[in-house]
């Protein structure tokens, strides 16, 4: 299958401090990336690479099975809508003038405008200033910038970012359209991870410059051990049992984190030797959340 991104020992220094150093990264066709990782990790930065709006120190970018270099450049960006650091709009100006700027700028149809906002939702709103949008308004405005030349590759920077529940809601349910109803892939990075998690199909997680993990969400989670709680007769004594392990006391019993199958068995027949009375197991899957914190050893906000 060809990728849509594929990346290959790509490194970014600033002066002597490497900000990315990424071994690998590839996003399938028709795929929703979620590119995670804590602030400062390096998202930004590869983004702005792949978009060619920073020069990368070393490494390989391929779009859509093309390198990108001088010759290829022009046309491949061409594929590709963004939105990065915020959309850039003039907000004394109307919804529908900035559109018909992006319509001269990237040369596309008046259709596709029309189509571009409808997408959004903001077909009642284009004769107000955009001054006076919500903050959710002028981010699906950025968005309809973004797709108005009906792109391959979408490529958005914290797209949620700043917005409330309901402005996030929308975001996603805008974001899952584009490649079930237009074709398109789509790359997004995020630090909230609970949003990430409704709205991706893979994802790849950045900290300090490097790719920790990539694939999808199951095979995070499956990679990734439950915790297991054990209900018992005596959790005090339970808990004692287990103090070197990574345990916690509940109130009818304790929980033991980052438990295989094998350690399981263990900690079970540990507990009926000691005469304590085992009445439950229970398996806590791990929310993404704390699978970022596990990985990372960062809170994601
Ligand atoms: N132009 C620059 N000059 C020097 N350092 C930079 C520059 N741009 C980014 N950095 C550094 O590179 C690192 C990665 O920044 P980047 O913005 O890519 O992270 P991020 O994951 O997008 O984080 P955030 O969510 O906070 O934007 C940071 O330490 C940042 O300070």
């Amino acid at each position: 299958m060809t990728m849509m991104i594929e990346i290959k020992n790509l490194i970014k220094k600033y002066g002597r401090e490497t900000v990315v150093n990424i071994d690998s990264l590839r996003i399938k066709e028709g795929e929703i990336y979620g590119f995670l990782g804590p602030n400062g990790a390096g998202k930004s930065t590869t983004m702005k690479m792949i978009l060619s709006l920073v020069t990368p120190t070393d490494g390989k970018i391929q779009i859509m099975g093309r390198e990108m270099n001088d010759n290829t450049r022009v046309a491949l960006l061409q594929q590709i809508g963004s939105l990065i650091e915020g959309p850039s709009y003039y907000s004394h100006l109307t919804g529908m003038e900035n559109m018909e700027i992006i319509q001269v700028l990237k040369d596309v149809p008046k259709k596709n405008i029309e189509k571009a906002i409808q997408i959004v939702g903001l077909k009642n709103h284009m004769n107000k200033k955009v001054k006076n949008y919500s903050l959710g308004m002028k981010q699906r405005l950025g968005v309809a910038m973004a797709i108005s030349n009906f792109p391959k590759l979408i490529i958005l920077d914290e797209p949620t970012n700043g917005l409330d529940p309901a402005g996030m809601e929308e975001m996603r349910k805008l974001i899952k359209t584009l490649p079930k109803d237009y074709g398109m892939t789509v790359m997004m990075s995020s630090h909230i991870l609970d949003e990430v998690e409704k709205v991706v199909s893979s994802i790849g997680i950045i900290n300090k410059g490097h790719m920790i993990f990539e694939g999808s969400l199951a095979e995070l989670k499956r990679d990734n051990h439950p915790s297991i709680y054990f209900k018992t007769s005596n959790p005090q004594k339970t808990f004692v049992l287990f103090k070197e392990k990574n345990s916690e006391l509940r109130e009818e019993g304790v929980l033991i984190s980052d438990l295989s199958d094998s350690e399981t068995a263990y900690c079970a027949k540990k507990i009926i030797d000691s005469g304590i009375e085992l009445y439950r197991m229970e398996e806590r899957t791990k929310s993404l959340e704390e699978l970022f914190i596990q990985l990372t050893g960062k809170k994601s906000l």
